[in-house]
């Protein structure tokens, strides 16, 4: 039997593509005036298979996890901070709960494990995969059981999305050491050298970051030969809420919900959702480049041309929320602005 993350995703509809395309083209304005608005109104128009898209309803899922490999210094910051931040995010002063709030969004957080954790919550839910990923400079990251349940996390977070009728999905993470983690997914993917994709994460200096892409560098010698099918090398040098994204991304895709990809992490999750399975890509809307390092050449490798570039490299799905009004304005012009007809206005 296939498994449920490589099975197909559905097709963007052309016919309403051509439709909203045609709409574009009749709209008070010199042809292309609105730019990437008014490509983003038809890609939306096609994923959400209507002439008139919206993406009033919002779901963002912030999953969060702890790594194995923070134990060997790659971040700025104790790991410690995962688990805490999970009550910042429940109380609502993290910044993805302000945005979330600023939106009208619907935030859901979603807990994999963490070293010290914080136990019930109310506003987080708890889908403890394991207290940690291992450290995969020595080991698996993850059995493949427990890949399994961090990925279904991901799909089960879009299912809630469905049932609340979201117009649009956005995924988040949180997790102390997981650029590192990111970088190393990435280099695997890509069969890019660490240096080319290790940067500061939460601050580290030159020093630290030559730290860093050392430590890569022997994750990927300890899991040399072993890292060419994209679910291995997720389940051997990944994470659990990387994992999880990637569930939800091809799980979304599938079921037909446009995903908006925040920054780094989340986009390494959306490279291997497409290497798992190709048909995930046109679901996917990158939000913004991020200023860490690598995100531009994953961002080049998936052919995507993020909406912005505010040296934002906060993570927690922020990137993609300060892009949703975009998307709206994008849709409120193609569904109000007047006809050439209506207005009585003259072509070329
Ligand atoms: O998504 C990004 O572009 C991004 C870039 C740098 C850092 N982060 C966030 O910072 C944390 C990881 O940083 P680090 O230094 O601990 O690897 C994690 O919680 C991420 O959400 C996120
Ligand atoms: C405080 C803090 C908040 C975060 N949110 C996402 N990653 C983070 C990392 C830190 C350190």
């Amino acid at each position: 039997m296939t498994h449920w993350m490589t099975a197909p995703c559905i097709e963007p509809d052309a016919a309403v593509a051509a439709m909203a395309a045609q709409r574009q083209a009749s709209l008070t304005k010199p042809p292309g005036s609105l730019g990437r608005l008014e490509a983003l109104a038809i890609t939306l128009a096609s994923l959400q298979r209507r002439d008139r898209p919206c993406v009033d309803q919002v779901h963002i899922a912030v999953f969060a996890a702890d790594h194995g490999l923070a134990e060997e210094g790659v971040s700025a910051f104790p790991q410690a901070v995962t688990g805490e931040m999970l009550r910042n995010f429940a109380t609502g002063g993290a910044a993805i709960a302000v945005l979330a709030r600023e939106l009208g969004a619907t935030l859901e957080v979603i807990h994999l494990g963490t070293v010290n954790d914080p136990g019930e919550i109310a506003g987080v839910r708890r889908a403890i995969v394991a207290q940690s990923s291992a450290n995969s400079r020595h080991a698996d990251a993850m059995s493949g059981v427990q890949l399994e349940a961090a990925c279904a996390a991901g799909r089960d977070a879009v299912d809630r999305a469905l049932a609340e009728g979201a117009d649009l999905f956005i995924g988040g993470d949180m997790g102390i050491g997981n650029t590192a983690v990111a970088s190393a997914l990435a280099c695997a993917l890509l069969g890019e050298v660490p240096e080319a994709l290790t940067g500061a994460g939460t601050g580290l200096d030159a020093a630290g970051i030559a730290r860093k892409a050392a430590v890569i560098g022997d994750v990927l010698r300890f899991h040399d030969g072993h890292l060419s099918s994209p679910r291995e090398a997720l389940r051997r040098v990944g994470g659990f809420e990387i994992a999880a994204l990637t569930g939800a991304f091809i799980a979304a895709a599938q079921r037909g919900l446009p995903v908006l990809v925040d920054g780094f992490i989340a986009s390494v999750a959306a490279l291997a959702a497409v290497a798992m399975q190709p048909t995930t890509r046109p679901w996917l809307i990158f939000a913004h480049r991020s200023h860490e390092r690598g995100h531009r050449a994953v961002l080049a490798a998936l052919r995507a041309e993020p909406l912005l570039d505010l040296q934002l490299r906060l993570g927690e799905a922020s990137g993609a929320a300060v892009a949703v009004p975009l998307l709206r304005m994008a849709c409120a012009l193609h569904r109000s602005m007047a006809t050439f007809d209506e207005a009585g206005v003259s072509r070329v």
